[in-house]
């Protein structure tokens, strides 16, 4: 297939802007969820408009809950802007058809939903749904009860067969390879008849800060969750039966969205502010603070958001991004642009996200005449002097911007299919136009 280049912007000048990143993908799909198993109407403020939110939200009608896309135009605490209006199904209903796309967070956070439907529902998705890992929720789910026919596959296409409700009750699954299996699972886990407890039998599980945000959401919606982190057992999640409320929920700029603008001050010794950056949140993107610093940046809280400034000179950095992986591809190249070598380590598991992220990202810049290696768990990137090219994106929204904060730096870099930051940035090309414009701030 052949898809449209887009020419990556050179920065012809440090870049000054202040940027308003959409709301974050994994809080406004963990928001729709709990609204949609809720016992009442509930709001889900600031939400991210992306594919992946508006496949959380058609799967969620296409099982009977009430979703209005409204502007809201009240000027109270939460302020106007876009507000959606969930009102759950009273009994969610099957049959049913739910495009997954390549969404991980309607891949495995629906199923666990479906199974209280009232009829069976059928999922499929992208072709690359099909090798994502979901035995996770499959084997859980049929463990705790469900009727799943997957013809084998252990994934996608597959049908859940919704009985209307599901005993629940302890689990053991291997959750290394994607935090989501246990975030899916704790979503839907208050309304089985016995609740869950998820047992971690695999490796170290990762992005732990997306199972915080999911604990957090999760106890805020009214249940009862007991974690690690709290003084519970390692590896053990439990959620207790009970019903959900409907809440209001505002929902933070999406942080790792941040990752490439703020990537530009440090490229082009420049400043941009992200507004409304949340003194406190789960967010892995948080953890931008400490990492861009490493390499060289520097930030402050500001009355408007976090301010990062740069130097224009990067430095490598060695980075356990186990918890943080969906950051790897913006660091990778902010670290092919540095002047020492970086280890990025701890991310084995990115090679089943949108693509195998480690392998694309290597082979991308490299075609672009840079040195990274591809090792067990990770990469190596050495510096080099990079040359323009075509930089493919394997449909990956993270690749893109990731090839567009290299071409800042290095001219003629074309993009293959840009547009497939629609997966969580839909105005990506023109938010990226405005912050190297003079007018943008
Ligand atoms: O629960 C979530 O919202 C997410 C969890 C992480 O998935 P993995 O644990 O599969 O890496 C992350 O990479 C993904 O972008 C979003
Ligand atoms: C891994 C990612 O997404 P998904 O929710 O599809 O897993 C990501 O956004 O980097």
């Amino acid at each position: 297939m052949t898809e449209a280049l887009w020419p990556a912007p050179v920065a012809t000048a440090a870049v000054d802007a202040t940027v308003t990143i959409p709301g974050s993908k994994s809080a406004t799909n963990r928001a729709l969820v709990l609204a949609a198993l809720a016992d009442g109407p509930g709001w889900v403020r600031h939400p991210l408009r992306s594919r992946d939110s508006q496949l959380m939200a058609d799967g969620l009608r296409a099982l009977g809950v009430g979703i209005e896309e409204t502007v809201n135009t009240a000027t109270g605490g939460t302020g106007g802007g876009e507000a959606w209006r969930v009102i759950p199904a009273g009994r969610l209903h099957g049959p049913a058809q739910v495009d997954v796309g390549n969404a991980g967070t309607v891949m495995r956070f629906l199923p666990p939903l479906a199974v209280l439907a009232d009829g069976p529902v059928h999922f499929d998705g992208d072709p690359r749904s099909y090798e994502r890992p979901q035995h996770g929720v499959i084997n859980a789910l049929r463990a705790l009860g469900a009727r799943i026919d997957d013809g084998g596959r252990g994934g996608f296409p597959l049908t859940v067969h919704g009985a209307g409700s599901l005993d629940g009750g302890p689990v053991e699954l291997d959750a290394s390879s994607s935090s989501q299996f246990i975030s899916a699972l704790l979503l839907s886990g208050a309304r089985y008849n016995n609740g869950v407890e998820i047992r971690n039998t695999g490796g170290t599980v990762p992005s732990l800060p997306h199972i915080r945000m999911t604990v957090d959401m999760v106890r805020k919606a009214g249940a009862q969750v007991d974690a690690p982190e709290d003084g519970g057992e390692k590896d053990v999640w439990r959620v207790t039966p009970g019903a959900l409320i409907g809440r209001d929920v505002v929902v933070e700029p999406d942080l790792s969205n941040a990752a490439p603008f703020f990537a530009a001050a440090l490229v082009t010794g420049g400043k941009v502010t992200v507004r409304d950056w949340p003194k406190h949140t789960y967010q892995p993107g948080d953890q931008l603070r400490e990492i861009y610093t490493a390499m060289g940046g520097s930030c402050r809280f500001t009355d408007e958001g976090l301010e990062f400034t740069g130097t224009g000179r990067i430095k490598g950095i060695e980075a356990d991004l186990h918890d943080v992986g969906e950051l790897t591809p913006v660091i990778a190249a902010v670290a092919a642009l540095a002047d020492t070598e970086s280890h990025l380590y701890g991310i084995s598991h990115l090679r089943l996200h949108e693509t195998d992220r480690l392998a694309a990202l290597a082979k991308e810049i490299n075609d672009l005449g840079g040195d990274v290696t591809e090792t067990e768990d990770g990469l190596r990137i050495r510096p080099r002097r990079l040359h323009g090219g075509v930089f493919h994106t394997y449909e990956d929204h993270r690749l893109a911007t990731a090839a567009a904060v290299i071409g800042l730096a290095v001219e003629g870099v074309q993009v293959e299919n840009v547009a497939t930051t629609a997966k969580t940035l839909p105005d990506f090309p023109q938010m990226w136009a405005d912050l190297l414009s003079p007018a943008s701030s």
